[in-house]
């Protein structure tokens, strides 16, 4: 492609290039100077540790044919074009270099603090059941049809969003469930997204060590809500929102579209009665249009109605078919590390689940006691590295559910996991905890005290196969080490 006609929506301050030089052809895009190919465009980010802007000459050397810039470079013969903001340069370029490809794919953006892995996959399952050809891009891995490709985010940089939707393109993909982090919004990793569908799931504390208040945190959320057009599109447009949050509420007002609620309120257009929650699965009601749709799915707990809804109502926004919607979530499967039963030699209960926010532990904890018949044990860390503020509620919530707290480490990344814990239960005074620093041993700890019957819940890290310490990742999959307890008094 050629560069003019890549930089054509750029608003340009300053360039260094002659006309010839515009007229180069462009074979790739990249903001990683590591990536950079000959006949490149090299885009110079600021990022949390390094920045790109220092190291343009040596991408000029590698092959880049010119390079984006918010600043000028010392050298002025480089061949640079000035902009103003090189990350929102960037989802334009990546825009351009892929042909606008969200445009030709359903987009559904899923936000909110907790559910969104959750509902992209349940998503996945019910617009697969109708024959739709699916994507996902999320934390767990992105998708094009049955292709999976690892990954770092939950939501991906511009440059990759726009590579994969345009591979979904090619692989005639229908719809593309995505999360939308709030990191993502914040990094305008999503914009030129041509979201057709924005669902909101809830909002609860967590990521103050980056977005510092609350309402920072909210506002980031909310980006996904004013980027779904204008009211007026060529595309019919929905927002999916969850009336029973007070903040489900005020993001109504921060989209020109249509809006589609729902909850467990009367007033919600998609409602959810009468549930019942069991150890094999969930019953309620879905009611929609004055219709009532009497539902079973082996999702456990009252949260995951919220997530069938929300999965329901982008179906609706989706125009498709409500009632063979509706029957295939009895055919939903649980998402991976999501409230997952796990067999194990004592015949306890063991579920390990992703709750890595005093929400998600709450909700999980409050869904063992439905199911509970006995005592309730949990395994619960906090990563390092991130919200702090976190650390002594999750440890609260633990206590006020459960029989026996076993506080232990989950990611400590570069802290040192003693001061995690410490920040965790260090104004404890309860008896009803143990802190073991070694997660092996706190999940054995729990499985050697649970009796038939009881319930362990190891939390925090659902399908994660790793435990971050220091900068490096060492393999620890929390199913696993439950399956291979050998009951020690037993052999
Ligand atoms: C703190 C943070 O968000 N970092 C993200 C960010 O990296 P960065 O821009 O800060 O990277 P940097 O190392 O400072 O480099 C700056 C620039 O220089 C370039 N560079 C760097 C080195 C070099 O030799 N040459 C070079 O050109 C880099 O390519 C980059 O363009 O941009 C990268 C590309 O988009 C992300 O992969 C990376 O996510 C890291 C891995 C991360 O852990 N992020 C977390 C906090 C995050 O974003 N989480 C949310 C999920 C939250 C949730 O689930 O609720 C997510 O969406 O993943
Ligand atoms: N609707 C919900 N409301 C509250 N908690 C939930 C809900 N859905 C899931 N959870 C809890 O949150 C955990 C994470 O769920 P999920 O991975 O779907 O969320 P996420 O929003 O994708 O998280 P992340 O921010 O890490 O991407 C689950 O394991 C469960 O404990
Ligand atoms: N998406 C979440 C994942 C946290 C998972 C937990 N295991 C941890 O490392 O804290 C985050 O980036 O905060
Ligand atoms: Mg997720």
């Amino acid at each position: 492609m050629k560069l003019t006609q890549l930089i054509e929506y750029l608003v340009i301050h300053e360039t260094s290039l002659t006309e010839k030089q515009m007229t180069e052809d462009i074979s790739f895009i990249t903001q990683d100077t590591r990536k950079v190919l000959k006949n490149s465009l090299f885009i110079a980010i600021k990022g949390a540790t390094f920045d790109g802007h220092s190291m343009i000459e040596q991408a000029v050397e590698k092959g880049a044919k010119a390079v984006i810039v918010e600043q000028v470079p010392t050298n002025v013969n480089l061949p640079y074009i000035l902009v103003a903001d090189t990350k929102k340069a960037m989802a334009q370029l990546a825009n351009a270099y892929y042909g606008n490809p969200s445009e030709t794919i359903k987009v559904v953006g899923v936000t909110g603090t907790n559910g969104k892995t959750t509902i992209t996959h349940l998503i996945d399952q019910l617009a697969s059941s109708i024959d739709k050809r699916t994507g996902v891009i999320g934390t767990m891995y992105n998708k094009v049809v049955n292709k999976i490709i690892p990954t770092a985010n939950t939501t991906p940089d511009s440059i990759t969003l726009q590579q994969l939707f345009n591979e979904m393109n090619e692989e005639n993909v229908d719809v593309c469930a995505m999360e939308v982090s709030s990191h993502g919004l914040i990094h305008g990793r999503t914009w030129g997204v041509d979201f057709d569908i924005a669902v909101f799931t809830n909002f609860t504390q967590d990521h103050l060590d980056f977005h510092e208040t609350m309402e920072k945190y909210f506002y980031a959320k909310s980006l996904l809500f004013s980027q779904l057009g204008n009211g007026y599109d060529a595309k019919r447009k929905l927002a999916v929102i969850n009336i029973d949050s007070p903040h489900g509420r005020e993001l109504m007002t921060c989209t020109a579209q249509n809006i589609l609620t729902y909850g467990c309120s009367d007033n919600a257009n998609l409602q959810a009665q009468h549930i019942t929650v069991t150890s094999k699965g969930t019953r309620f009601d879905l009611v929609y249009n004055g219709t009532c749709y009497p539902v079973t799915t082996s999702l456990i707990g009252d949260f995951n109605v919220y997530n069938i809804l929300a999965a329901v109502g982008a179906c609706i926004g989706l125009e498709y078919p409500l009632e063979e919607v509706i029957m295939a979530i009895t055919t939903l499967k649980p998402v991976k590390g999501r409230f997952e039963l796990v067999d194990n030699c004592k015949e306890a209960v063991a579920i390990v689940d992703y709750a890595h926010t005093p929400d998600g532990l709450e909700n999980i904890l409050q869904t063992a006691q439905k199911i509970a018949t006995k005592k309730i044990y949990c395994v619960i860390g906090c990563g390092g590295d991130r919200d702090k503020v976190k650390r002594p509620l999750m440890a609260n919530i633990s206590l006020k559910y459960a029989d026996m707290s076993i506080f232990t480490s989950d990611n400590p990344r570069t802290e040192d996991p003693i001061d995690i814990l410490n920040d965790m239960c260090g104004h404890l005074t309860s008896d009803k905890f143990i802190q073991l620093v070694d997660r092996q041993e706190a999940i054995e700890y729990a499985l050697a005290q649970a009796e038939p019957g009881d319930l362990v819940i190891v939390a925090g890290k659902g399908h994660e196969n790793y435990q971050i310490m220091g900068k490096e990742k060492v393999y620890f999959d929390d199913c696993e080490m439950i399956k291979g307890f050998v009951n020690k008094e037993s052999l």
